[in-house]
């Protein structure tokens, strides 16, 4: 069920800006220009991850809002995790749009 190292890192490479930490967990910050915009990606994101049933663990310091996306059933990183992965920066491409116009 979890993805060896090798095909972890491979996958690593594929999204951009996430980092391996613990093995078994990958992890991104993201920064916005206001409070309420972090909460639009983070309500986003939650309808996502409540639709595919995987969870991510997300923080949120005031503009910055950092998501940790591991299998915990699986007790490692599965494909979902990287798919998770590029469908939550996808969002953050699309609210980020907006800014400085
Ligand atoms: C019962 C429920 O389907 C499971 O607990 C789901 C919920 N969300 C989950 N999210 C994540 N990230 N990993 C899981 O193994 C997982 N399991």
């Amino acid at each position: 069920m979890r993805l060896p190292e090798t095909e972890v890192q491979a996958l690593l490479a594929k999204v951009d800006g996430w980092k391996l930490t613990d093995e078994r967990w990958i992890v991104k910050k993201y920064r916005f220009q206001d409070y309420l915009q972090g909460i639009e990606f983070v309500r986003q994101i939650a309808l996502i991850s409540e639709n595919a049933n995987h969870h991510p663990f997300i923080s949120i310091d005031y503009k910055l809002i950092t998501v940790k996306l591991s299998s915990w059933r699986a007790k490692g990183l599965t494909k979902l995790d990287f798919d998770l992965a590029q469908q939550y920066d996808d969002v953050y491409k699309q609210i980020k749009q907006g800014d400085g116009e």
